[in-house]
């Protein structure tokens, strides 16, 4: 008797007379819901952001770090209704842990300092792949990049001029000017001393925030539910709105005096008029931004043509550390996602043209079996650093110059021929269309000094 399995396989071709046959069921050539891929063109645009919010940070002597995006979920367990731990990409791995992918950097940079516990200052940056899983499929990504800028250990406002600082030289960088991109700057110290204007408790203060920030995006009513568990009246939003759509830190002093709050943001604008970059920055009291733990000055990049989303957002959360049950640890930090930008650099017309590669050379053998020795010619020129493409296979002359302009060769170096039976090679500038003949013994020399 065939064993079960052989019959299993027997009947499951029994549909018709030979395995072979059966077609695979068709492959889905997307990738997963709310991901991207990054073919080159796309790799090398995400290449050129990620080089200059590098530059941006190693110009400011940040340091760069990483930590893996799976996190345990507990990471992100606030009850503040935020909207980044709703949407937890998270589940239950094989060992029955409960994880997630992160949502955002922050806490993972807590958790870190927390465990190595780094002398202060610190000034790192990192650009974290972040996750959510949305359940309306409102066809939303799942997936951005967010460069993360932090100084931890510095309680004045100067470390929130420092990173905005690097935001703006990112900005600079990529021929944003002040005049394309703003940035508003608030407190939740303002926002706090309103609340407890309006009689509403300290400890109601991050989730009331939170609220006040979705009101932007959706009606009062919506949120009705969600007020009135917190004890806030409708006429206290309203008197709060009424209050939040100053633009003028004089006339916020006059309802909440000179606090804190208000001196912070006064000097934050001084230091920044010093610097030179103040003509970046507008106060503007209704700026909350959707994360709980923020606890002092925040700010976010928008662009002013009012056309897309915020651009970036950060602001001081002095209480992160404590809330993880580590020491009182002043931090102050930004993110900013992959998205916006593009979408900003594509309206100004300052997105460069990343279809084709660049390569400094394409070598190409016009003699059968001459590939060796094309490969020969080509590591010669490597061995001087430059980037060579070798045609492998048995080409025309005409496919090779194709294929040379396809992958954005500078010069066609041809091997063979009458010239490769005189030790020499022909090179031609695609740009220029120039031919030479150079000396294979000397092609490394000669590209040193092209
Ligand atoms: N937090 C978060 C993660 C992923 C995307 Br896309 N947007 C926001």
């Amino acid at each position: 008797r065939k064993s079960s399995s052989v019959q299993k396989l027997n009947s499951s071709n029994s549909s018709n007379s030979s395995p072979s046959k059966k077609k695979p069921p068709s492959l889905n050539l997307q990738p997963p819901k709310g991901t991207r891929d990054f073919p080159p063109p796309l790799l090398r645009l995400r290449t050129y952001l990620f080089t200059l919010f590098r530059s941006a940070s190693l110009s400011h002597g940040f340091s760069e770090y990483d930590s893996p995006v799976l996190e345990s979920e507990e990471l992100y367990t606030r009850k503040a209704g935020e909207e980044v731990t709703e949407q937890l990409y998270c589940f239950s791995d094989k060992g029955d842990r409960r994880v997630t992918l992160r949502p955002e950097m922050t806490p993972s940079l807590a958790r870190i300092i927390m465990g190595t516990k780094p002398a202060l200052p610190i000034k790192w940056f990192s650009i974290p792949q972040c996750w959510r899983y949305e359940r309306m499929t409102r066809g939303r990504r799942r997936e951005h990049y967010q460069w993360n800028v932090d100084v931890w250990g510095v309680q004045g406002v100067e470390a929130e001029v420092e990173v905005i600082s690097v935001m703006v030289r990112f900005f600079t960088s990529v021929g944003i000017t002040q005049s394309d991109v703003g940035i508003k700057v608030n407190s939740r110290g303002i926002i706090g001393a309103l609340l407890e204007g309006l009689g509403i408790p300290e400890d109601k203060f991050a989730e009331t925030c939170v609220l006040i920030d979705k009101l932007e995006k959706v009606p009062v009513e919506a949120l009705k539910a969600d007020l009135e568990e917190l004890g806030i009246t409708e006429e206290q939003i309203t008197s709060l709105t009424d209050v939040l759509v100053h633009k003028d830190i004089e006339k916020i002093s006059e309802v909440v005096g000179d606090c804190p709050a208000v001196q912070d943001v006064r000097k934050l604008f001084s230091m920044c008029t010093e610097l030179g970059i103040v003509d970046w920055l507008e106060f503007d009291a209704s700026v909350i931004r959707g994360l709980s733990y923020y606890t002092g000055i925040v700010f976010e990049a928008f662009d002013r043509s009012g056309t897309l989303r915020a651009i970036a957002g950060g602001g001081r959360y002095d209480k992160l550390l404590e809330s993880f049950g580590g020491d009182p640890t002043p931090a102050v930090g930004f993110g900013f996602g992959d998205a916006v930008i593009v979408e900003l650099l594509k309206d100004k017309n300052l997105l460069p043209d990343f279809e084709k590669g660049e390569v400094e050379f394409c070598v190409y053998s016009m003699d059968e079996g001459g590939t060796a020795k094309a490969m020969k010619v080509a590591n010669e020129l490597r061995e001087k650093g430059c980037s060579v493409d070798v045609v492998l296979e048995e080409k025309k002359m005409k496919w090779a110059f194709k294929h040379a302009d396809r992958i954005g060769a500078k010069r066609v170096v041809i091997v063979g021929g009458d010239e490769g039976s005189r030790g020499e090679v022909r090179v031609k500038n695609m740009e220029s269309g120039e031919q030479e003949t150079v000396k294979v013994a000397e092609i490394g020399e000669w590209a040193e000094n092209i």
